[in-house]
């Protein structure tokens, strides 16, 4: 394992009856990265996590977390990081501070830095006002911000986050992410789950989890220059009918509902505009634009997905 490396694992698997959950990962990350790992539900990424974090054995693989094995030293990677789950364990009838001191305890912060790392993560939560306030009685943006403070009370290098921002509001989804970026600039390493497609754009580098399996990973930059397709932006008026129209008229390879506007997958950029601007209109649709668009990364995992089903159906097949 290269001093770099947080993490360094090598055909991860974990298999669970004979349903095979995770299946030969591998992947490292850097010192410092926040590495984000995608998938749908049910993609494995949980079970993976909590392989990482050692609270899950894995039938087989090797590598390293943290600088401890995978398979041997499961109780040392344990102490040695931070993780947060999808169902963090707050108290609700504890108040704020309450819950931070019971995790300090549960952590062995040492006495002599409990103040400072409580007023550390009150600040950083935004919550020094409602130190004594009820937990159960917050939001769930400020829930989370707690729960991440107390998940790196002991000021781990390496932190997991199984889906933090699941069920929370845009704002405090964007608000926990700025406290992922000041974490990784503060030189801790964050290893996060997420199924919400938009955050990938916030992480260093991506692997991307189908049916147990990477079917991707790299740079945000790098995965957008993978799939062979263009991607049109149309702009259109009632564009719902206009994506029933385009789903049923084959001109495209997938269509879909983006913010107010359709994107469509087609192989040729140039081509295909002039082709979905005549059957629009035709259609009696007024087109305001049409024009060739960068991916997005929902637009990269789409493709990528699809790809991976074709190419399954075409092996089952044979
Ligand atoms: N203890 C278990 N016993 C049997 N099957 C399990 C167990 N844990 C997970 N699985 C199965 O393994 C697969 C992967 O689950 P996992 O929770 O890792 O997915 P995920 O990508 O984290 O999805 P989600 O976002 O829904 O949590 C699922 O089909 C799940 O039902």
């Amino acid at each position: 394992m290269s001093v770099d490396s947080a993490v360094e694992v090598h055909d991860l698997t974990r298999v669970f009856g004979d349903f095979v959950a995770v299946d030969r990962i591998s992947l490292t990350v850097e010192k410092g990265q926040v590495f984000g790992f995608l998938g749908p539900n049910g993609a494995g990424k949980s079970t993976t996590i909590r392989m990482l974090c050692g609270l899950l054995l894995p039938s087989s693989g090797e590598g390293r977390v943290a600088g401890f094995d995978v398979m041997t030293e499961s109780e040392t990677i344990k102490r040695h990081i931070g993780y947060m789950s999808q169902k963090f364990s707050l108290y609700d009838d504890l108040s704020v501070e309450e819950n931070i001191d019971f995790y300090t305890g549960i952590y062995n912060v040492p006495s002599a830095k409990r103040k400072a790392r409580k007023d550390w993560v009150l600040e950083m939560a935004g919550l020094t006002d409602k130190r004594g306030n009820l937990t159960g009685s917050l939001a769930g943006g400020w829930k989370q911000r707690l729960a991440l403070g107390c998940a790196v009370l002991h000021e781990p290098q390496l932190l997991f986050l199984d889906e933090p921002t699941s069920g929370v509001d845009p704002l405090s989804r964007r608000q926990f992410w700025d406290l992922i970026a000041q974490m990784s600039h503060g030189g801790t390493t964050v290893f996060v789950t997420t199924h919400y497609m938009e955050e990938a754009e916030y992480c260093d580098e991506l692997a991307l989890i189908y049916h147990g399996k990477m079917i991707a990973k790299g740079k945000p930059a790098e995965l957008k220059t993978l799939i062979p397709e263009d991607i049109l932006e149309i702009h259109v008026e009632r564009p719902f009918d206009a994506l029933e129209r385009l789903e049923s008229s084959k001109l495209t390879q997938e269509v879909a509902l983006f913010g107010d506007a359709l994107h469509a997958v087609v192989s040729d950029a140039a081509t295909a505009s002039v082709a979905l601007n005549d059957f629009l209109v035709q259609q009696g649709f007024a087109v305001q634009s049409i024009k060739q668009v960068t991916p997005s990364m929902e637009d990269v995992f789409v493709s990528l997905i699809e790809l991976d089903d074709r190419q399954r159906t075409q092996g089952e097949k044979a």
